[in-house]
């Protein structure tokens, strides 16, 4: 589990984070949503320590990751695994070689431990057969994968995705977002993603955090959305008239055990 508790960032005298506080639960997905400039890449860089925040705390598992020295907070970092937008694949290294990368950072298993773990975690993202392949002769949804199995092959605790689903057709995302949560069930990771896409919204949010221009404006499941009060947050999720109306069927539809086609006949 990951505590935000009251952390400010600014830059200069422009205040971009004021005065977070939040819970990213362990074993879930948890969400950060907003309009752009909110807020969240930057959030999420102070989580991992990426950059610094002027004041609160930040903790990992109850320990407070501001107070530490940077030796404790190096190993605190190798506990958490990065899906980088764009994947960020090394395009001059195989995908096994790219898999490999981090063991050969950090780890000291042998050469044979350590692509036994390789392929493990290939096959484990469906790709073992383009273990030889180099990142220009697969899809972007393979290249995902491909980052995918790079950032839990140290087995983390932690799992920070930026925007995940960028630059993928909405089949392919919905299977990149199921394997993310299937992974954080799996091994109960806390995984952190930025995202923008309503689909992993609805379908993966455990628990998301909704910023509105550097503040928590809302909290909760992907369940509670639907009911939320909130108007910024509705604001913001259901954009459109398609999207409104489908809460409004969805509400009824959860309310009313499927009657919401009898509402919709009397109007
Ligand atoms: N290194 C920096 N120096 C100064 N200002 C910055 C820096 N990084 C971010 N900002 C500012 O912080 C604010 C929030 O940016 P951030 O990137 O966190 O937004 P975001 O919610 O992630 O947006 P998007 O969805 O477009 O990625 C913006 O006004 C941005 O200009």
């Amino acid at each position: 589990m990951i505590e935000l508790q009251d952390i400010t960032k600014s830059f200069g005298d422009k205040e971009i984070l004021k005065g977070v506080s939040a819970v990213m639960e362990s074993g879930k997905v948890n969400l950060i949503i907003g309009a752009s400039g909110s807020g969240k890449t930057v959030m999420m860089k102070c989580i991992v320590g990426l950059m610094t925040i002027n004041t609160g705390k930040i903790l990992y598992d109850q320990e407070d990751f501001t107070a530490m020295e940077e030796k404790e907070k190096k190993l605190v970092r190798q506990k958490i695994g990065m899906l980088f937008q764009g994947s960020a694949l090394f395009d001059s290294m195989t995908v096994e070689q790219n898999v490999m990368f981090p063991l050969d950072m950090f780890s000291r298993d042998t050469l044979r431990d350590k692509k036994k773990r390789v392929m493990e975690c290939l096959e484990r993202v469906q790709l073992k057969d383009a273990a030889k392949k180099f990142p220009a002769e697969i899809s972007g949804g393979m290249k995902k994968r491909v980052g995918i199995a790079r950032a839990i092959v140290l087995n983390p605790k932690y799992l920070f995705c930026d925007e995940p689903n960028s630059g993928l057709d909405p089949q392919t995302s919905l299977l990149i977002d199921k394997l993310i949560k299937e992974l954080t069930v799996e091994y109960n990771i806390t995984t952190v993603i930025n995202t923008h896409d309503m689909n992993t919204v609805m379908e993966s949010g455990d628990h998301i955090v909704y910023m509105y221009q550097g503040k928590k404006q809302w909290e909760g499941s992907n369940k509670d959305i639907v009911f939320s009060k909130d108007q910024k947050l509705n604001d913001f999720i259901f954009a459109s008239e398609f999207l409104r109306e489908a809460k409004e069927m969805r509400q009824l539809d959860l309310f009313k055990d499927g009657s919401w086609r009898d509402q919709l006949k009397k109007d």
